[in-house]
């Protein structure tokens, strides 16, 4: 621990244990400071990222996580402090050898893969035949990645999902000369299981080489599987760093400041009597794009979960459900939907975070067609402190953290009078702490007679459900309710032997 970093003001000192020494440091943060208007998103940070390390960092949505991440990069500034890189102080042109892969990607949807990659990394591609290059260059690091990937160098990144987009962030951030530090901010929250075993491996032949891995997640466990080490931020410093080694996924939360989160009970809802339950919207044998005779069914103040392997036709589902043909049924109940893709259709972003909260309540507010003011503040205000956005109302949405937009498009759909409410795994980069509380949410909006269709790609979130469709190539191959949802049955069914179809 550096003496001359101790926070202001006579605060204690961060619980520290400096872990596997030796290693020389790559990039060292000395009381980094940053402020945006009247926001300290970091308040003195000290933190070592070291040669050949995987360093976790972990923390609350808002943390300072992604702002530190960026100050470490270079592509900010901050207002007091120091970065040093590879002991030195860094001016612009140290930071080459240090790479960021986002959160939200960083690609330019309207280009191709491969001119993406010639955008971020041309400084290390050839400017004859620039776009052969850069096609060979990326084809041969998604390969080397993430077997298997189905992405072509000539598609547009509009046209990917959001897994593949990923992909190709992460790939885009590798592809340069020399790579000392590689960042990664919740890479996995968009990838399946078998595109984040892929990257791990990855990581792992990085720092056996040499390269530094700081890795932002809001999945305890998979730091505590692929880290060497753990730093926590809290509102904006470093209160402890620790050898991952030996810490649990409590010992974490701990650190954190987050109470212990329970592990959901499977089976614990109110199964009985879904089937008494007056239905809300049903299909019967929908076909379609992407699925296959579905039949399923919603009642009245139940929470239905889809589940299954990533893409197996469970957005399509909701999709359905949010436009219904004519062939299905649904009980003229208003519906509200949380995008799983909030860049492209959640997030409006030259609103503030009031505005774009209480877009869809308006019109259940409002009397006779006047709007009022004062209950849709009221309304805002609510939302804001039932779900911690740290912000408040009139900020710019565009200026909270990945995981506060998060929660201000989840809370849209709870704001609204929506009888029905369509979830796209809409916690993801949410933190475990806020994620007890929105579990605890959906469970008290349905105990109000309000219906949810979630689909998630954690299986354990799963247990928060009164009745699970398990879905595998756009067919339903298993229906549970009660106390066969559990996580070890979604999984069995998900991976069932194929059919013919699959
Ligand atoms: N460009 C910006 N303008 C204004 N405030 C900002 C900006 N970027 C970040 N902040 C604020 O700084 C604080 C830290 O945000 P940051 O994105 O670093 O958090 P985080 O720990 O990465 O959170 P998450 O887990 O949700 O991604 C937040 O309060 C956020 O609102």
């Amino acid at each position: 621990m550096h003496v001359d970093n101790l926070p202001a003001g006579g605060t204690a000192p961060p619980d520290t244990d400096t872990g596997p020494a030796g290693r020389p440091p790559v990039v060292t943060a000395r009381g980094v400071t940053k402020t945006y208007g009247r926001t300290r998103a970091l308040t003195g940070v000290d933190l070592e990222v070291r040669a050949g390390e995987v360093l976790g960092l972990v923390g609350h949505n808002g943390a300072g996580k992604s702002t530190l991440m960026r100050v470490l990069a270079g592509l900010e500034p901050c207002d007091a402090g120091t970065v040093l890189v590879h002991g030195a102080k860094a001016s612009a042109g140290d930071f080459r050898t240090v790479r960021m892969a986002y959160q939200e990607t960083s690609l330019c949807p309207d280009l191709t893969v491969a001119e993406n990659m010639w955008v971020s990394s041309r400084h290390c591609l050839p400017r004859l035949r620039w776009r052969r290059a850069a096609s060979d260059a990326v084809g041969r690091r998604l390969d080397e990645m993430f077997p298997g990937h189905g992405v072509s160098p000539r598609d547009r990144v509009e046209d990917l999902s959001l897994a593949r987009r990923q992909m190709v962030e992460i790939a885009r951030a590798c592809l340069v000369d020399r790579l000392d530090l590689l960042i990664l901010d919740e890479p996995t929250e968009s990838l399946g299981p078998d595109a984040a075993r892929s990257l791990y491996a990855y990581v792992r032949r990085l720092t056996e080489a040499g390269t530094a891995v700081l890795l932002i997640s809001h999945r305890i466990r998979e730091v505590l599987s692929v880290a060497d080490r753990v730093a926590v931020l809290r509102d904006g410093a470093v209160t402890a760093e620790r050898p991952a080694s030996g810490l649990s996924e409590p010992d974490v939360l701990g650190l954190m400041g987050a109470h212990v989160a329970a592990a959901p009970t499977f089976g614990a809802p109110a199964a009985a009597g879904t089937a008494a339950r007056e239905t809300v919207a049903e299909l019967l044998g929908a076909t379609g794009p992407g699925l296959r005779e579905v039949t399923l069914r919603v009642g009245r103040g139940e929470v239905v979960g889809l589940a299954g392997l990533a893409g197996q036709g469970q957005q399509e589902v909701l999709e359905r459900l949010w436009r219904p043909v004519r062939r299905d049924t649904t009980v003229g109940v208003s519906r509200a939907y949380v995008p799983g893709d909030r860049q492209r259709s959640g997030v409006l972003p030259l609103w503030s975070v009031g505005d774009n909260l209480i877009v869809t309540a308006l019109r259940g507010i409002a009397r006779r067609g006047l709007r009022r003011p004062a209950e849709e503040r009221a309304v805002v205000a609510d939302w804001v402190k039932r779900l911690s956005i740290r912000g408040g109302a009139e900020a710019g949405i565009t200026e909270l953290s990945g995981g506060n937009q998060q929660k201000v498009i989840v809370a849209r759909a709870f704001a609204s009078p929506a009888g029905l409410v369509l979830l796209d795994d809409p916690f993801r980069g949410v933190d475990v702490h806020t994620k007890t509380d929105l579990y605890g949410l959906i469970r008290q909006e349905a105990a109000k007679g309000r219906s949810v269709v979630w689909y998630s790609s954690e299986n354990a979130e799963m247990a928060h459900c009164d009745r699970v469709y398990v879905f595998r190539a756009g067919r339903v191959v298993a229906e549970l309710t009660g106390e066969e949802i559990s996580e070890e049955r979604i999984i069995g069914v998900s991976f069932a032997e194929k059919g013919e179809d699959d």
